[in-house]
């Protein structure tokens, strides 16, 4: 591997890990072929992922914790000696010519090199003994509290490989594609670094990518052809499309006129339509709907296996005001909905406030507002999905032979 994709890796591990910026928030480097764009993402990937075991790994050879650019410099040649299995000549000789480019790093060189040489030699097995990356404590205290210690380390655990692609195909279509695992819900898998663009079918706009967890949903909806739905946080509108792909008449909303422009792109290559609306959900005053979906703006603590920057960028800070803002928008879509129709509340959270306690506190807010029990098996999950409220909760460590799935909370309500 060249030095241009390790050097970009660790332009992005700077932003992401000094500056606070998410990887979604940091441009590609233009000035790199796609192949090597691709492997800096690997490898901040690999760090990310891998943080804590890395350092545990350098540190024994370190008198004191060096600057930055030079921990970077050691954690990102280790992720590729330990996590990667790379070469150790190859790997030691990038970090020490790196190193020297920089004046930032240049005077430590000879340190690098002396550290990386035992790291590729001791570090195999202590990297092997040592636990998966820990969670900060606002996401794994709640885990823990909820679920155990166990539940905690194997979702740790599910975060650490890299997770597989799921497409969601539209319905009636049947795909044939090299490769695939059909789900047991119905989407199709790939592994991990598959090029989907590549694939038969995605210029006609056949499917869309749309991790297995966030495809339910919708499904808990029930029939929603010929009905008027309302998404009303619908960017970037995976779930838009599975409601106009049914037969809905959709009214897509969303703050971000940036985010809507995607929407109407994606409805744009799959042949999709629906009304699109940038607006404050609390603003919006249309209906009253036969359904909502309500996939509220959350801590999206669920999707770490595919943003594994979000532990070292998002802190509990954020946690109060979202819980809030759900509780606020839950409270307005049921304003926006016809008696007796369906709202589908959901996160991809993992935290219990997020989910559980949000519906279980609509409840007692809303008279006559009930719970439509979820039905995990009939959508091809398992009994064990449904919560004692009638929701259902997904978690990374659910499906771990078959590459697990996002975590997710949804759960259908009615008021007569
Ligand atoms: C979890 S994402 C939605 C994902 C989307 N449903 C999908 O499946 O692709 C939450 C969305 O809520 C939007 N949002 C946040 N606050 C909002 C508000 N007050 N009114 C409308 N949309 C809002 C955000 O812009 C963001 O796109």
């Amino acid at each position: 591997m060249g030095l241009e994709a390790r050097q970009a890796a660790i332009r992005t591990l700077d932003a992401v890990l000094r500056e606070k910026r998410m990887l979604a928030h940091v441009p590609a480097d233009t000035r790199l072929v796609p192949a090597d764009q691709a492997r800096a993402g690997r490898l901040v990937s690999l760090v990310l992922r891998h943080l804590d075991p890395l350092d545990a790994c350098i540190a024994p050879y370190l008198d004191r914790k060096p600057p930055l650019p030079a921990l970077l410099l050691l954690r990102l040649a280790a992720a590729e000696l330990l996590v990667a299995g790379e070469d150790a000549h190859g790997v030691v000789d990038s970090a020490v010519t790196m190193a020297k480019r920089n004046k930032g790093t240049v005077r430590m060189a000879g340190m690098i090199n002396a550290v990386l040489r035992k790291v590729a030699v001791e570090g195999p097995e202590r990297f092997a003994d040592l636990p998966p990356q820990a969670l900060p404590d606002w996401i794994g205290g709640p885990v823990r509290k909820r679920w155990g210690k166990d539940v905690l380390h194997a979702i740790e655990a599910a975060h650490m490989p890299l997770p597989p692609i799921d497409l969601t195909v539209k319905p009636g279509v049947t795909l044939d594609l090299p490769h695939a695992t059909q789900l047991p819900t119905g989407s199709l898998r790939f592994s991990a670094g598959t090029q989907i663009t590549a694939l038969p079918g995605y210029e006609d706009g056949t499917f869309w990518v749309q991790d297995a967890a966030a495809a339910l949903p919708v499904r808990l909806l029930g029939d929603v052809a010929g009905a008027r739905v309302l998404d009303m946080c619908a960017a970037p509108g995976g779930k838009t499309m599975q409601l106009a792909a049914l037969g809905a008449q959709v009214t897509a909303l969303d703050l971000s006129q940036s985010r809507m422009d995607r929407v109407a792109q994606n409805l744009a290559r799959t042949g999709l339509s629906a009304d699109l609306i940038v607006e404050d959900a609390f603003d919006h005053a249309g209906g009253p709907y036969d359904a909502i979906l309500l996939d509220a703006p959350c801590s999206a603590t669920g999707t770490i296996r595919r943003h594994p920057d979000l532990p070292h960028v998002k802190d509990r800070t954020e946690v109060e005001p979202l819980t809030r803002l759900q509780m606020r928008m839950f409270d307005h879509a049921l304003t926006l909905l016809k008696p007796g129709g369906r709202l589908v509340f959901c996160t991809c959270s993992l935290l219990p406030v997020e989910g559980e306690f949000q519906v279980t506190a609509a409840l007692k807010r809303h008279e006559g507002l009930r719970v439509i029990p979820a039905d995990a098996v009939a959508l091809g999950g398992e009994a064990s999905w449904q919560g004692p409220e009638g929701g259902l909760r997904l978690r990374p460590d659910f499906w771990a032979d078959i590459g697990g799935i996002d975590g997710f909370y949804m759960a259908a309500l009615t008021r007569m």
